[in-house]
């Protein structure tokens, strides 16, 4: 056993003393400090006290007779208490947001300290990792002082949810999930090649024609505004990402004149490519759905994809050749698609948003604003990006080593838990860019049926990465706090498939 017990991810400072305090579902509770700048009018906090109390006690928990009377060693209370006039309770979490708190475990009280509510909900996640059943049942907490923050701000999921459709309490229940292990951004792929679920009221018929089912396999506006509330009052933010020009071929079944024509020959294939550049059409059907998207969507950043465009169909078409060689790009088309990304870029500046694209935006040289964030995914020379992305001073997020998606024999967490994100060479002021990373489980082979138990505890190496200090990498250790945390997700429910041969004290069921 660690004697980190089964903390994770491991918090940056933690003493925990073999001193252990009984605590009992009929004299615990979790209540706002006193001196604390949180009333109970934030329900974002008091629905946190619940479900960490229900977390704590279990569901069965025993309605026992108030007994008043508390035992010698018994620990009847943990205070909350948040320190700055700005609790952010109705906002919104984002890149910036302080997620520090501390928490000292000690008789009569526990405390938990935090300028704002995302310390908070990360504390209660702490905490309850803290509690443990003893070998008569009994519930015990031992007293401790711990002093966390997060390494990297951007800690993130992406789920793909047009390779196959994902029904919206499994996008709340990943959610919830991802709260236990500290992530802090939900990177909605929501559309791409097969399916756009996405419910537009600009363009109804994007859905309408795009989604595999009009109304079965769509996001309603009511949802998307579900699912933002959900992981708001979890400190997650909700980055979307509409990806173009490529992976559209859904987009064109609901907008006809968007995508390029492919030619074979002199006459059009009648199938379709990426989206067209070259037509005014494209840039006002851009501005109109990127001003909506940005009213749906709260957080500051939106990602516009930009990766795997396949210059075939747009070489085939005779407009896209004249187009050209008109502009002078030769046979480039990465001219033609940076010219295409500029405009979109521009597009979506006017709505105040900051953008995150894919690499090949980057590495085809379209010229970002200053405050792009450049996500590096493809596998091999990683490191490699990481150095010239950096170099070029633009800010960058990690995933390429975290694809979820591709899976193998074996215990993969252990090279997912490897992984340095700062392990290219450069400067310190280039380190400073990377801000974090996302595990991807793109959708091509999951769905609701097999998306938990695919993603966790595996994804939960790449938490600890992101959210404890370099220097915890110890793959015992690990592995000794990882197998308990597992067990503790199963028994909230989550169906998170065995690192290895093991067993939990109560299995899923
Ligand atoms: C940025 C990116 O990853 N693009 C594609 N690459 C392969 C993935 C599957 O592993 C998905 O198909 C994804 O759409």
């Amino acid at each position: 056993p660690s004697k980190y017990g089964s903390l994770w991810p491991l918090p940056q400072k933690v003493q925990i003393s073999d001193v252990s305090y009984k605590l009992s579902s009929s004299n615990f509770r979790i209540v706002d400090g006193k001196l604390s700048y949180a009333d109970p009018s934030c329900s974002l906090l008091q629905d946190a006290y619940r479900r960490y109390f229900d977390y704590i006690f279990g569901l069965t928990r025993k309605h026992g007779p108030k007994s008043g009377r508390t035992g010698p060693s018994e620990l009847t209370e943990l205070q909350v208490w948040i320190t700055s006039p700005d609790t952010e309770c109705d906002g919104y979490p984002s890149l910036a947001s302080d997620e520090s708190y501390e928490l000292s475990v000690q008789l009569p009280y526990a405390v938990l300290k935090a300028p704002k509510v995302w310390g908070v909900l990360h504390g209660l996640e702490t905490f309850s990792q803290l509690v443990y059943e003893d070998e008569y049942g009994v519930k015990n907490v031992n007293s401790s002082e711990i002093n966390d923050f997060p390494r990297f701000a951007h800690r993130g999921i992406l789920l793909d949810s047009s390779r196959h459709f994902l029904p919206v309490q499994v996008i709340l229940d990943n959610l919830e999930t991802m709260a236990m292990n500290k992530f802090n951004v939900f990177h909605w792929h929501i559309v791409d090649d097969p399916s756009f679920p996405f419910m537009s009221k600009t363009f109804p018929q994007l859905s309408q024609k795009g989604a595999y089912h009009p109304y079965t396999h769509v996001y309603t506006p009511a949802d998307v505004k579900k699912v933002i509330e959900f992981a708001r009052v979890r400190g997650i933010r909700v980055i979307p990402e509409f990806d173009t020009p490529g992976h559209t071929q859904s987009w064109g079944k609901g907008q006809t004149d968007l995508l390029t024509p492919c030619y074979s020959g002199s006459k059009p294939s009648g199938t379709f490519g990426p989206v067209n550049p070259i037509l005014n059409s494209t840039y006002d059907f851009m501005k109109q759905f990127f001003k909506e998207i940005s009213t749906v969507f709260p957080d500051a950043y939106i990602h516009l994809g930009g990766d795997e465009v396949n210059f075939s169909c747009w070489k085939s078409n005779p407009d896209i050749q004249k187009f050209m060689t008109d502009h002078g790009f030769g046979q480039d088309f990465s001219k033609l698609e940076s010219f295409y990304i500029q405009n979109l870029l521009d597009i979506v500046t006017t709505t105040n948003k900051g953008y995150m694209i894919w690499q090949e935006v980057f590495d085809n040289g379209v010229k970002l604003h200053p405050d792009t964030v450049v996500h590096v995914w493809i596998g091999g020379k990683s490191n490699e990006e990481m150095h010239n992305v950096t170099a070029a001073g633009y800010t960058t997020i990690l995933s390429a080593p975290w694809y979820l998606d591709y899976v193998s024999y074996g215990q993969d967490w252990r090279r997912y838990y490897q992984v340095e994100p700062l392990g290219f060479n450069g400067t310190e002021t280039q380190k400073k860019l990377v801000i974090g990373g996302e595990a991807c489980l793109w959708g091509e082979y999951v769905d609701a049926t097999n998306l938990s138990p695919r993603l966790w505890p595996r994804a939960s190496a790449v938490a600890e990465r992101l959210w404890s200090a370099m220097d915890v990498t110890d793959l015992g250790d690990a592995w000794n706090r990882l197998s308990p945390h597992r067990c503790r997700m199963v028994e909230r429910g989550v169906p998170a498939e065995p690192l290895f041969v093991s067993y939990c004290p109560r299995e899923y069921n």
